[in-house]
């Protein structure tokens, strides 16, 4: 049985996770935490998560419970699975990332890492948008001149990155089916007197509002067409699905940089 640790456990993919690893077999959850001074510190996951059964404490950081398990999936804020990851790769833990918003210097860190440490890191944990990025890179070289690619992402109003993770993603293997820079050719906003827009751009462009789950939309636009895929999340089952699959996929891998594509076998 593998054991995992919950991080972010008060947070709203820590609680579906931990949900989600209920329903799961040959996985179990082996110890939950959250941010020193945060309401769910020292409530049962029972209590925090509404899984009344669940009697396990929800304890104050990573460092109280690491020997307890062997991966730990963790979706809180960049610095902090940073951090996370510095304390779980020399201890021999494997590591589930869903974070999203990282620097680049906090990517090649976490790069570093993994080559003494087991890491998946996926900016988006369903089957469908990781589908989505490769059927994306198959359009852009098939439409590679006369369409224009825009992306859309909408997002609740809770949410701290922008674009979403999962844009950027898919801005990058657009960006490199295309054989374009993404840092030359991405455009993030728009406003007053622009000009015509130039052919080799990638538009980027963020909604935030209410409770929107996750949606993300990609257009190619053609003169007298336009060809869009999107995704939409209904909840956030799918990412926390994900995130079980992938750590119960990454305890079995050698040392390496993984992401959910690997895990799910579309390389
Ligand atoms: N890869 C994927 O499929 C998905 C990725 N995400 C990403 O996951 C991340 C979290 O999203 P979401 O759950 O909505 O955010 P939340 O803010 O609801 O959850 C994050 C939780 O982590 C907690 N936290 C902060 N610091 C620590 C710490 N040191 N130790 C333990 N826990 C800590 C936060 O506490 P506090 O609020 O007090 O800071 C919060 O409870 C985001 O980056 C988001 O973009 C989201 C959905 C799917
Ligand atoms: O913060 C969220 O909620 C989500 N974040 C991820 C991202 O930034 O791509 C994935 C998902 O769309 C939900």
């Amino acid at each position: 049985m593998i054991k995992a640790i919950v991080g972010g456990a008060g947070g709203r993919m820590g609680g579906r996770i931990i949900h989600m690893l209920a329903g799961a077999e040959g996985i179990v959850l082996a110890a939950a935490f959250e941010k020193p001074g945060h309401p769910a510190v020292g409530q049962t996951v029972g209590e925090a998560v509404g899984l009344p059964d669940n009697k396990l404490k929800i304890a104050g950081s990573l460092a109280e419970v690491l020997p307890e398990g062997e991966v730990i999936i963790d979706f809180t804020h960049p610095e902090v699975s940073l951090k996370h990851l510095r304390q779980a790769a020399p201890a021999g833990k494997a590591m589930v990332i869903g974070t999203t918003g990282f620097s680049a210097a906090q990517l090649e860190e976490i790069r570093n890492l993994s080559k003494s440490a087991r890491v998946v890191l996926a900016p988006n944990m369903s089957v469908g948008v990781n589908l989505m990025f490769k059927v994306a890179a198959d359009i852009a070289q098939v439409l590679s001149s006369g369409y224009d690619v825009e992306i859309v992402e909408a997002h609740h109003r809770l949410k701290k990155d922008a674009p979403s993770g999962t844009a950027m993603k898919l801005a990058q293997v657009i960006a490199a089916a295309l054989e374009r820079d993404l840092d030359k050719v991405g455009v993030y906003e728009r406003k007053g007197m622009i000009g015509q827009r130039t052919d080799a751009e990638i538009g980027i462009q963020t909604v935030r509002a209410g409770d929107i789950v996750g949606e993300h939309t990609v257009i190619f636009g053609g003169i007298g067409e336009r060809l869009e895929i999107i995704h939409r999340a209904h909840n956030r089952d799918n990412f926390a699905r994900g995130a079980v699959r992938a750590a119960q996929w990454i305890v079995g891998q050698p040392f390496g940089f993984y992401d959910m594509q690997d895990v799910l076998g579309l390389k």
